[in-house]
């Protein structure tokens, strides 16, 4: 890349949490890094406040039904920038000549497309949105091979594995790796019993102790299927066989992941809990920038404590697992069933513990089928979400 030119970035799910903690770091360092393309779902307001303190070249909206009110929104307000609407016109945007670099941030199975065509078009992808790789893993990698980009992890595990990585996504057998630990916070509810969780509701599972995210990403943490889905999303970015991948619960959220080598060595990233280390480090990637974090002062705060996993109370995460054991497109359909689940428990209408029976329900109704291509995968999706439906008018 010309070293004067500045990277133009698209962010996908510009007015989410990744969204925000993105734009900051670009704001930071303007020589460097353009917000080019800004996309969003339906927050049109905030969408077109972004737009105008970081004149992008482009805005998307996702509900073509508001995409006359971000125009009117943006002309009002003096910016001058495209506007356009719609799924495809996001795959168009994070696949088009307006960015280099790719900031999938759009929170579930929605994000796939874009993060697809991103990985087909040679973008660098900064991949955020976990759950398309959950579904598509093998698609995925394809569509990076033939598309030539690069893949930067952004999850804070994966960005801090790929950190204590020799050269990013080295062959792991190669590098001498053993084992790839993953931390887990424990989540709102960490140490609790069954019996303890079964009235708790939405908001107390989205009051994560360290990190401030999106509500789905918080329930879960809570749940603890956002530790599984990165077990998937660990196995498939490193080529991981999942007896390598261990899960400990790090309450303190300070040691983001660990790599274990043959010699015995363990390698840690470590670092105060704010995306904006792990945006900041792909973003500018292989070099490093400041990212508005306070230091680590490890003396001050309390020791670092690691335990095991509870998996009799957070099943999410075993079921996670035995998706990954089934392979083929039962992470896919774990995925679906945990986005209807998760919806519902957030809209009032079932109880937290009824999420993981749900998720349970759905895998043993649709046995894992090969990955075939997308087409037939957004079909499993579908039939999953029906499933997961059932199952909860089943249960109501
Ligand atoms: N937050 C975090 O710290 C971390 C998040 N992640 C992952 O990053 C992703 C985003 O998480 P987070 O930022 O917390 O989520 P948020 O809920 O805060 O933001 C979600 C973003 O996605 C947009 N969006 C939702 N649905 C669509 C759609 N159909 N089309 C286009 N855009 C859509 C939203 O737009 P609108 O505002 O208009 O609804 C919003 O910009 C998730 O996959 C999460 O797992 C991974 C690691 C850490
Ligand atoms: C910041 C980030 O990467 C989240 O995925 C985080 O890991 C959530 O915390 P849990 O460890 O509680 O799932
Ligand atoms: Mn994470």
């Amino acid at each position: 890349m010309n070293a004067s030119a500045p990277r133009r970035v698209a962010v996908l799910g510009a007015t989410g949490s990744i969204g925000g903690s993105t734009l900051d770091v670009i704001a930071r360092h303007p020589a460097r890094f353009r917000a080019s393309v800004l996309v969003a779902h339906r927050n049109v307001e905030a969408l077109a406040a972004l737009c105008a303190a970081h004149r992008p070249e482009l805005a998307v909206i996702a509900d073509p039904a508001l995409e006359g009110e971000l125009a009117r929104r943006l002309a009002a307000a003096g910016v001058r920038c495209e506007v356009a609407a719609g799924m495809e016109a996001i795959a168009a945007a994070a696949a088009g000549p307006l960015c280099d670099t790719v900031v999938a941030a759009i929170v579930g199975a929605a994000g796939l497309d874009s993060t697809l065509a991103a990985a087909r078009a040679g973008k660098r992808l900064l991949l955020a949105n976990k759950e398309s790789i959950v579904m598509a893993g093998p698609l995925l990698l394809q569509a990076l091979r033939e598309g030539g980009g690069e893949l930067i992890p952004v999850d804070s595990e994966h960005n801090a594995i790929f950190q204590c990585l020799p050269g990013g996504r080295p062959a792991l057998a190669e590098a001498g790796v053993r084992r790839l630990i993953l931390t887990a916070s424990g989540g709102p509810f960490r140490g609790r019993t069954r019996a303890e969780l079964a009235t708790v509701g939405p908001d107390e599972a989205c009051r994560h102790p360290k990190w401030s995210m999106g509500r789905k990403i918080s329930v879960d943490s809570a749940t603890l299927m956002n530790k599984g889905l990165e077990v998937i999303e660990a196995h498939h970015l490193f080529g991981a066989p999942p007896a390598r991948i261990e899960v400990l619960v790090h309450p303190q959220s300070l040691v983001h992941s660990l790599v274990e080598y043959a010699d015995g060595s363990v390698l840690a990233q470590l670092g105060n809990p704010d995306m904006r280390t792990a945006l900041a480090h792909a973003l500018a990637w292989p070099e490093r920038v400041e990212a508005g974090v306070a230091p680590l002062d490890l003396a001050a705060g309390p020791p670092l404590a690691f335990e095991r996993p509870d998996l009799d109370t957070f099943r999410c995460l075993a079921l996670a697992f035995q998706a990954l054991h089934a392979g083929g497109d039962a992470p896919a359909i774990l995925n679906a069933a945990n986005e209807v689940a998760v919806e519902a428990f957030l809209a009032g209408a079932i109880p937290f513990l009824a999420i993981a029976d749900v998720v349970e329900s759905v895998l043993a109704e649709l046995p894992a089928q090969a990955v075939v291509d997308v087409q037939t995968l957004v079909a499993r999706d579908r039939a999953a979400r029906a499933a997961a439906r059932r199952v909860l008018h089943g249960a109501c």
